[in-house]
C-alpha cells in the first residue's frame, strides 16, 4: 500500500498543555503525511499542503538529531514501519500522525495504525477534524487525539462554522470510540469572544479545550487571558488549559 508522506523523525510531543489527553512532553515518532484540504492562513507546514507537490519524504537517519535522508513519493507502506521502528529509542510514548491532514490518506492511515498497535505502540491523531466520516475509520485505533477548532481568523475554509460543527462531530466520535481526546484551539490577536463562547457550549461536556496562541506570537496576554476565562466560564475551570508550542523555542523538531 502507497502513502504520500512528508517526513518521520523522533522529539517529544510539544504541545496540549496539561489537560486530559495531552501528550506534552512526550517522546513520540512525528508520521507528518502530504497534503490538506483547508488552507490555515498561518499554518507552520505549508509545504506540505499540496500534496502533488510533496515529491519525496525525509526521515531522520538517527533519533533526535535532525539529520535527515529523503525518499521519493509515494511512499510504500512496509518502508514507513520499518522507519518508525528503526526511530523507535525504546522510551516512546506514541506515535503521532499528523500533517498535512491524515486523515485525508485514511486507508494508509488506518494499515499504518492498526500495524503500530500490532507492534505495541500507542496511537496518538493530531488532526483538524474536519471529516468526520474520515475520523470514524480510525476511530477503535486512536488511543489520543488532538483535534483542531479552527477560528474563524484561521480563514480555513469558506464555511467556517460548518467546519467547526464537523469537527465537534469528530471529537464526539472519537470519545465514544474510547480514545482520550482534546480539542485545540489557535486563537490570534483578532479572535473574537463571541466565538470562543460558541466553540466552549459546543465543547462543554465533551472535551477539554486548551488555547494555544498562533506562532510567531502576536496576541496580548491580557487578550490570552479574556479568552481563556471565557471558555472556563462556559465549560467549567478543570476543562481549560493553555498550549505552547514548546519545541518551537527548544529549536527541536
Ligand atoms: C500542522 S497541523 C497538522 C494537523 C491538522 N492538519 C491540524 O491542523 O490539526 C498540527 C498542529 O499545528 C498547529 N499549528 C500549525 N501552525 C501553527 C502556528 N503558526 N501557530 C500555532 N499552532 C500552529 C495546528 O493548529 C495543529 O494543531
Ligand atoms: N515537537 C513537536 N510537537 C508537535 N506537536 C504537534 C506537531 C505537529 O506539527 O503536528 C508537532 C511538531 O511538529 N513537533
Ligand atoms: S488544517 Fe492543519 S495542515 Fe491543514 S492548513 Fe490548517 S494547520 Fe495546516
Ligand atoms: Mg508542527
Amino acid at each position: 500500500m502507497k502513502l504520500v508522506m512528508a517526513e518521520v523523525f523522533n522529539s517529544w510531543q510539544g504541545e496540549g498543555g496539561s489537560v486530559e489527553g495531552s501528550a506534552f512532553g512526550r517522546r513520540q515518532i512525528f508520521v507528518r503525511f502530504a497534503g490538506c484540504d483547508l488552507n490555515c492562513l498561518w499554518c507552520d507546514s505549508r509545504e506540505y499542503i499540496k500534496a502533488s507537490q510533496v515529491s519525496r519524504w525525509r526521515y531522520e537517519v538517527e533519533p533526535f538529531t535532525g539529520k535527515f535522508e529523503y525518499r521519493p513519493n509515494p511512499a510504500e507502506l512496509g518502508d514507513v514501519v520499518d522507519t518508525i521502528l528503526r526511530l523507535d529509542t525504546g522510551d516512546v510514548h506514541s506515535i503521532s500522525y499528523t500533517g498535512g491532514e491524515p486523515t485525508l490518506q485514511v486507508e494508509p492511515l488506518k494499515a499504518l495504525m492498526g500495524k503500530m498497535k500490532e507492534l505495541g505502540f500507542d496511537n496518538f491523531l493530531e488532526t483538524h477534524g474536519g471529516l468526520p466520516e474520515l475520523v470514524k475509520e480510525v476511530a477503535d485505533l486512536t488511543d489520543y487525539a488532538s483535534v483542531d477548532i479552527k477560528d474563524e481568523t484561521a480563514k480555513a475554509t469558506e464555511d467556517w462554522r460548518a467546519l467547526v460543527l464537523r469537527e465537534v462531530e469528530s471529537i464526539r466520535i472519537l470519545k465514544e470510540a474510547g480514545a482520550r481526546v482534546y480539542a485545540k484551539l489557535v486563537v490570534t490577536s483578532g479572535t473574537k469572544i463571541e466565538n470562543v463562547r460558541w466553540y466552549a457550549e459546543l465543547l462543554k461536556g465533551l472535551a477539554p479545550l486548551v488555547i494555544q496562541p498562533r506562532e510567531p506570537i502576536e496576541i496580548s496576554q491580557e487578550r490570552l487571558m479574556a479568552i481563556y476565562r471565557e471558555a472556563a466560564l462556559v465549560m467549567g475551570r478543570r476543562d481549560v488549559g493553555l498550549s505552547f508550542q514548546v519545541h518551537k523555542y527548544l529549536h527541536v523538531l
